[in-house]
């Protein structure tokens, strides 16, 4: 009897043990499968363009929007407010780059492409230039620091929100009296540059604001005759997202002559280009 008793508690420690091996071995798989496909994910949004946008803009921004309460642009002012040095361009866009590359990735061109920028900006030295899409303000800050006395840029932005943070932005820098923000879509404001905010013509322009509108407000910019032989066009973006109707329609055109600068998502290793466009009157 005694014996009998141990013999089945062994046999039900037995398949107790077996069952606790199975479904620790399931536990087991499982972890790995979900250690895989993050392993999988991280690798796609490292070297996938849509895939990096899709987890920081939607995923990732809309998950600590709701935990802080607070939009990333807001963030990212904030971040410039408690660590760069006021009045001092070159601090703010190292402080906005050093919060998007480390922190939360957005949509300014970014340091990389920003040489490109600069160096164009350098050498048109422009007296009147004219920026599609502000957003916080960076490249704004980055146009205006290099220019010459007198000279001014116009900068479009359609967001509300997007727009205050890039006046406070563009104040802290201290480029304010080099900045003028224009608050409005871009297809509304082109038409008002001349009689309303006294424009004669652009010498510059940074086409960075949505893809759909590269080419209308191109073709706009021509119309309201505020081109003249030798303004200069730099579109942002070509590649990622893309802006292939503009493209096509730009290096087509015999009015203008292009180039390409081929260069890289701003803080990412994904592939991305800037379109300089001449206009030959
Ligand atoms: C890529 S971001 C601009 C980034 C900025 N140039 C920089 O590098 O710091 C594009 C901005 O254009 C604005 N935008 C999009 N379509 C517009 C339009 N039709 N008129 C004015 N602003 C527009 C968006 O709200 C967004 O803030
Ligand atoms: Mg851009």
């Amino acid at each position: 009897m005694h014996f009998y008793c141990i013999s089945t508690a062994l046999q039900a420690s037995i398949v107790e043990s077996k069952e606790m091996l199975e479904s620790s071995s399931v536990l087991l798989f499982i972890v790995f499968v979900l250690l895989f496909i993050s392993l999988l994910f991280v690798v796609l949004i490292r070297k996938n363009g849509t895939a990096a946008l899709i987890w920081h803009e939607i995923i990732k921004e809309k998950i600590t929007n709701f935990i802080m309460n607070q939009s990333k642009e807001r963030r990212i002012l904030n971040f410039v407010l408690q660590n760069a040095v006021r009045g001092d361009p070159c601090s703010v866009m190292e402080t906005i780059d050093k919060y998007c590359s480390e922190k939360e990735w957005a949509m300014n061109v970014g340091d990389v492409k920003g040489v490109i920028l600069d160096k164009t900006v350098e050498e048109i030295n422009p007296k009147v230039a004219l920026e599609l899409g502000t957003y916080c303000g960076y490249s704004a800050v980055r146009i205006a620091r290099l220019l010459k006395a007198g000279a001014c840029l116009l900068t479009v932005e359609f967001n509300p929100e997007f727009a205050a943070i890039a006046k406070q932005m563009i104040e802290f820098a201290g480029v304010q009296d080099k900045v003028k923000l224009l608050e409005g879509p871009s297809e509304v404001i082109i038409p008002q540059l001349k009689k309303k905010y006294e424009v004669d013509t652009l010498d510059f322009v940074f086409v960075d604001h949505w893809k759909d509108r590269y080419a209308p407000d191109t073709i706009l910019l021509q119309e309201c005759s505020l081109l003249r032989k030798g303004s200069v066009l730099l579109a942002d973006n070509i590649i990622f997202p893309g802006a292939p109707e503009f493209v096509k329609y730009i290096r087509n055109n015999p009015r203008f002559q292009c180039s390409t600068y081929p260069s890289y998502l701003e803080y990412m290793k994904v592939q991305d280009a800037m379109e300089k466009a001449v206009f030959l009157g």
